[in-house]
């Protein structure tokens, strides 16, 4: 009864690789025909070195894509006024298409008002309230934020009809799992959303037939958790020191005890984290295009 099964790794690397492709094509045929080229500005206060990481891998890929890319870096000591004149400055200027502010703010900047600054148009994080508001009426001509799309995108390569299935969103964060839910909900799936308060998370999880993870919590996830033929897809990144004093990456789930039971899972790294990134860069060609009327 306990036999183990096959568990199939999914590929975000390669399914990343794929949407950056696609493009980096589209932005090559936009500047032909129109002269216009996708411009994305990101903002990152403090020095968070995880987020640094981020910020770099996005001003890289935006680059390769044949986007350009206005990175602003502004110390701790930021102010929420001057964070707010630069949204303005950055909401007016015709050159940027797309607005990010990297999260987690320092804890002297309230993040909601800031957020809120940002033109819809060029909210391509999708964490605006107009944004938000479109994805929770169904409607998918919004911005929807990046992680969640990118999640959405490799569960409906691996299952083409979500119809009917138990999903389990663990985590209920405005940039994922509340978006996360209602993409599910949308695509006809019987959503639930365990967080920090839930008591019975466990029990939820042996009824799920897609699990999604988003919390910080390194392998939070175990093994006797997971119902056999589950498909798991681990947002998790937490940094931990391995034996042999490296800085290794590991997930929200117990990767090793979900090999034999779940049917599919997302390593990380590679899983989830590349395809955030071919997400921000699919809707900042969508917002230049939107904004061209085309
Ligand atoms: N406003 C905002 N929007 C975001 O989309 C946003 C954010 N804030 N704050 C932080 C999270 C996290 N995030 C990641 C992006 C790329 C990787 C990524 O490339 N990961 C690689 C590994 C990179 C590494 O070495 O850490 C991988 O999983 O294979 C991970 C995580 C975007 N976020």
């Amino acid at each position: 009864m306990n036999t183990p099964i096959e568990t199939q790794l999914i590929d975000g690397k390669a399914f990343a690789e794929r949407m950056t492709q696609k493009v980096t094509e589209e932005v090559a045929e936009l500047q032909k025909t129109t002269g216009i080229t996708p411009g994305l500005a990101v903002i990152l206060v403090g020095n968070d070195p995880a987020s640094e990481v981020y910020v770099r891998n996005k001003t890289k890929q935006t680059h390769k894509v044949g986007m350009r890319s206005f990175m602003h870096l502004l110390p701790e000591t930021t102010t929420q006024q001057e964070l707010l004149s630069l949204i303005q400055r950055l909401n007016n200027d015709p050159d940027i298409h797309g607005i990010l502010v990297q999260l987690p703010l320092p804890k002297h900047l309230v993040a909601d008002p800031i957020i809120q600054a940002i033109r819809p148009e060029k909210d391509v994080d999708g964490l605006t309230a107009y944004n938000a508001g479109k994805l929770a009426l169904g409607h998918m001509d919004g911005f929807i934020p990046c992680t969640p799309l990118g999640c959405l995108l490799l569960l409906q390569q691996e299952v083409p009809n979500l119809r009917g299935l138990n999903a389990l969103v663990i985590g209920a964060s405005n940039l994922m799992g509340k978006p996360m839910a209602q993409l599910l909900l949308n695509q006809g799936c019987t959503v639930t959303i365990a967080h920090i308060d839930t008591r019975n998370t466990a029990e939820l999880a042996k009824q799920a037939d897609i699990i999604i993870v988003a919390t910080g919590c390194r392998e939070l996830v175990k093994g006797s958790w997971i119902k056999k033929g589950a498909i798991i897809i681990d947002v998790g990144i937490n940094r931990i020191i391995s034996d042999d004093k490296k800085i290794k990456l590991v997930g929200d789930v117990a990767f090793q005890e979900a090999l034999g039971i779940a049917s599919k899972i997302t390593p990380v790294p590679g899983g989830v984290g590349p395809i955030t990134i071919s997400c921000l860069l699919h809707n900042t060609l969508c917002a230049t295009k939107k904004h061209l009327s085309i």
